[in-house]
């Protein structure tokens, strides 16, 4: 069959959310660096995010990872995350999908009953670990880039909501982090749609107001996501929180989202509500959740930042080839915003 672009994905999701991964198709992305690998895809390549995550072929609610060979010689592998609205420099559901699939696929050896990687993503290197046995990658805990707190209690004038309160931090990607209480919402499946349009309105709010710059790389610019957030309680010695993360266009991670887990656990630290070592549960809107915990602080340019651990969970669901008929009306698939 002729094809513009066959694409071999193995379907995946983490804790709920999809993480598919492109393990064959595209042979090489030019860039010394995986994040100049990204800025390429993102400049000339991005009709493979669009073939991919759009309709026909895609859909709103997943995400799609590619593995590539890695830039730094630390690394096991690299691969780039593409999310419906952008490519994400870093993303945790997407570790933990794309580590399952590297794993169980055998394209990467498993060692039981724990396999040590070095990932090489575009916000930098993570170090995982992934508990493995039977051939089955149990779990995996990844080690996120530095996340650091940029600015607790921004106010932001919301057209027809008022004033908000966020806090902005970074935890792989940049996130405005908002207590639900405060717009009246609470994180449960009842207010699955406030949650999105608010929360979209929020952002946008955030956005125009705002622009926090990653102290390493001022091409990392920009909040993309908001999460909304539950008040910390304590479970016997961990302390349990539920929240949800808006992902534009405007739908729900369905994981508790690895990058916004980091950047809460940022604030925890600077609000002196989460010290090191101690365990953190974050719970997302369909109840799975990631066992957390900061292990250390560093620095980041001149800013105090944490080293953070996220440990989920992933499973296969698919083995599937993508192509493009060349007659295709809609090589770049489309969205009806339903
Ligand atoms: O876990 C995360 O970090 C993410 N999940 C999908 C959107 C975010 O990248």
């Amino acid at each position: 069959m002729r094809s513009l672009q066959t694409l071999s994905i193995v379907g995946c999701h983490a804790e709920g959310e999809v993480g598919d991964v492109i393990i064959g198709g595209i042979v090489n992305v030019p860039g010394k660096t995986m994040y100049e690998k990204m800025v390429h895809m993102q400049t000339h390549k991005d009709h493979v995010r669009n073939l991919v995550l759009n309709e026909p072929r895609g859909r709103l609610a997943m995400n799609t990872n590619l593995v590539l060979p890695p830039c730094n010689p630390e690394a096991d592998v690299g691969f780039l995350i593409m999310e419906s609205e952008e490519w994400a420099p870093m993303s945790g559901s997407n570790t933990i999908c794309t580590t399952t699939v590297l794993l169980e696929t055998g394209m990467l050896e498993m060692k039981e009953p724990t396999t040590h990687l070095k990932l090489d993503t575009a916000a930098g290197l993570v170090g995982v670990q992934a508990e493995c046995e039977g051939g089955k990658c149990k779990s995996v805990t990844f080690d996120n880039v530095p996340a650091f707190v940029d600015k607790l209690d921004l106010q932001v004038d919301v057209p027809d909501l008022g004033t908000v309160t966020v806090d902005i931090a970074w935890g792989g990607m940049w996130l405005a982090i908002c207590d639900a209480a405060s717009v009246g919402l609470e994180v449960r499946k009842e207010h699955a749609k406030k949650l999105v349009d608010i929360g979209e309105r929020i952002k946008t709010a955030v956005q125009k107001l705002y622009t926090p710059t990653h102290p390493e790389n001022p091409g990392i610019r920009g909040v993309s996501t908001i999460s909304f957030t539950e008040p910390l309680i304590e479970e016997g010695d961990r302390k349990v929180a539920l929240n949800t993360v808006i992902v534009s266009p405007g739908r729900h991670d369905r994981s508790p989202c690895g990058t916004g887990t980091s950047a809460r656990m940022a604030v925890l630290h600077v609000r002196g509500l989460l010290s090191i070592g101690q365990t953190f549960v974050h719970r997302s809107l369909i109840g799975s959740e990631f066992q957390c915990s900061i292990t250390d602080t560093t620095r980041v340019g001149e800013r105090n930042a944490v080293l953070s651990r996220v440990k989920g969970r992933a499973w296969i669901t698919s083995h599937k080839q993508i192509v493009l008929d060349p007659e295709d009306p809609y090589p770049e698939g489309f969205r009806v915003g339903d």
